[in-house]
């Protein structure tokens, strides 16, 4: 496949004494750089959502424990706070404890650094891998909905599911792709439409609720959407709205594929049940662009996650291989 032409975005870039990010706030009117220079800098960054997407925030956290490292940080307190900064995404515990094994083995701050580079680098491998297998289930001339940002921006590169998208346009199987914008912080409106516009491929920005009418009119066989943690029994947490997606892809017929690193598969967590769902500041819901939409007194709830349950999934597609409508068994034979 030509990578090339469709893998083309870094937005987690290591520059030997800082860390550079692609700001994803102020994309796509902006493609501002910011430069973070500790470990506190790389957690404000992923709380605030400069960087972003279940891998790409494991990533920059490693590269986190890196720089507190070079500078002589006490290493637990920086493990710590980079591990709060946000609950959901298990990507982000996954490759502090892959530093933190690395640390109580001895590991000196060049040790850590090439450790962030191999976390880094396996994920751009196992994204084009993914994109081979997911797009292999998709059969030719077919309309595909994507949901959130799963692309480059949330991953080292290519992306998870958008990465089976890239595959399966270059392969010819996906002729109509569809991304839902993604409300309240609109991933799929500024983010994926930035993604697919700089890669030429023609996509059509749907609203949220217009996907099950979508689905209605027999454009989409798949929907297509990443994972944020996965549970022992191949229950899903990923963006919000992914739920309701899933159920409106089963009513129609339609099929529903998780694609996610084996690093966002947590089997400590036996169900969907037990996941941390990350509430955030309802401002997020009460205006667009910063400028306030709802009448001043208003309240919002505003859950940035929630779960499928397995039941409702036709695959699973991991760098490992693909799980078709997934159990405990399946997973505990893949990831046990
Ligand atoms: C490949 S990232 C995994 C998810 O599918 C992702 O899009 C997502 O939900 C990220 O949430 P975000 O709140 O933007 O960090």
């Amino acid at each position: 496949m030509d990578y090339d032409r469709y893998d083309r975005i870094r937005a987690v870039q290591w520059q030997g004494d800082h860390l550079r990010l692609l700001d994803q706030r102020v994309l796509p009117q902006e493609e501002r750089w910011i430069d973070c220079a500790s470990a506190t800098d790389v957690t404000q960054a992923i709380k605030d959502l400069a960087v972003r997407g279940a891998p790409a925030i494991g990533i920059a956290a490693a590269w986190g424990v890196v720089l507190a490292a070079k500078q002589g940080e006490p290493l637990d307190a920086a493990l710590a706070m980079l591990r709060a900064a946000r609950p959901t995404a298990v990507n982000l515990m996954w490759a502090l404890d892959r530093m933190k094994a690395r640390i109580a083995a001895g590991a000196d701050a060049a040790a850590l650094e090439r450790e962030a580079q191999a976390i880094q680098d396996e994920d751009l491998a196992a994204n084009r891998h993914m994109g081979e297998l997911g797009a292999s289930l998709i059969a030719p001339h077919s309309g595909v909905l994507t949901h959130c940002n799963t692309g480059s921006l949330a991953t080292a590169g290519f992306g998870t599911a958008l990465g089976v998208i890239r595959a399966g346009v270059a392969n010819g199987r996906v002729e109509r792709v569809y991304a839902g914008e993604t409300r309240p912080w609109q991933q799929g409106a500024r983010l994926t439409m930035w993604e697919l516009v700089r890669d030429g491929v023609p996509a059509k920005l749907i609203a949220d609720s217009a996907a099950a009418h979508l689905m209605r009119t027999g454009e989409v066989q798949w929907v297509i959407v990443g994972a944020d943690r996965i549970a022992a029994n191949g229950d899903t947490a990923n963006k919000i709205g992914t739920y309701q997606l899933a159920i409106a892809a089963r009513h129609h017929g339609v099929k529903f594929m998780v694609v996610a690193p084996s690093s966002t598969v947590d089997m400590a967590t036996a169900s969907g049940e037990d996941i941390e769902i990350e509430l955030r500041d309802p401002a997020e819901l009460l205006a667009v662009a910063g400028r306030r939409t709802v009448v001043d007194g208003a309240q919002a709830w505003n859950p940035v996650f929630d779960v499928t349950p397995a039941s409702l999934i036709d695959a699973i597609v991991t760098e490992k291989g693909v799980i078709e409508r997934p159990s405990t068994q399946a997973m505990q034979a893949m990831f046990g």
